[in-house]
């Protein structure tokens, strides 16, 4: 077993922070995703995204989704319209990252970008032609396979 799956070269071995950020995959009626640019000044400028951001102390990562939705998007989102799809989970060189992902299909509102950053409607099939963080590489087999 363990020579089939060996250690990750490079994984720290004592403690980490864990960061939660809580993520959606938007789908339109065509079968689009919405993806986001990084905006200047932020952490990984200019690479795209998932939409969403950090689960403050208090939130559910539902919660926090529809709060960030909101700000970033200005649109309205229901709980009962995100779906738990698949999570990342990656170490970065200062924090380990463990994103929840959800599916939405449903929004109230006109997407409006509220922090200087660029969207996108991508198909599926072009998605892994978009820079993306390290963590999201692992989603994009899980989308292309389940969506
Ligand atoms: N939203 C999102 N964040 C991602 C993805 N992939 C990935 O590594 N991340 C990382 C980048 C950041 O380190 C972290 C999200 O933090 P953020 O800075 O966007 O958080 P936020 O929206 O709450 O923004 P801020 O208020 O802290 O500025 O997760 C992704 O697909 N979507
Ligand atoms: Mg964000």
């Amino acid at each position: 077993m363990s020579q089939l799956c060996p250690d990750v070269p490079g994984r720290p071995t004592g403690p980490v922070d864990v960061l939660l950020v809580a993520a959606v995959i938007m789908i339109d009626i065509d079968g689009r995703i919405l993806l986001a640019r990084r905006p200047e000044g932020k952490s990984m400028a200019g690479l795209w995204e998932f939409p969403g951001g950090k689960v403050e102390k208090g939130e559910t990562p539902e919660r926090a989704l529809i709060r960030e939705l909101n700000e970033e998007l200005n649109i309205d989102v229901t709980e009962a319209c995100l779906a738990p799809f698949v999570f990342a989970s990656h170490t970065y060189e200062d924090f380990h990252l463990m994103m929840p992902m959800f599916l939405c299909r449903r929004w109230d509102g006109i997407l409006t970008p509220r922090e200087g950053q660029t969207l996108k409607w991508v198909k599926i099939q072009d998605l892994g032609t978009y820079p993306m963080p390290p963590a999201d590489a692992p989603l994009l087999a899980m989308i292309r396979d389940f969506l």
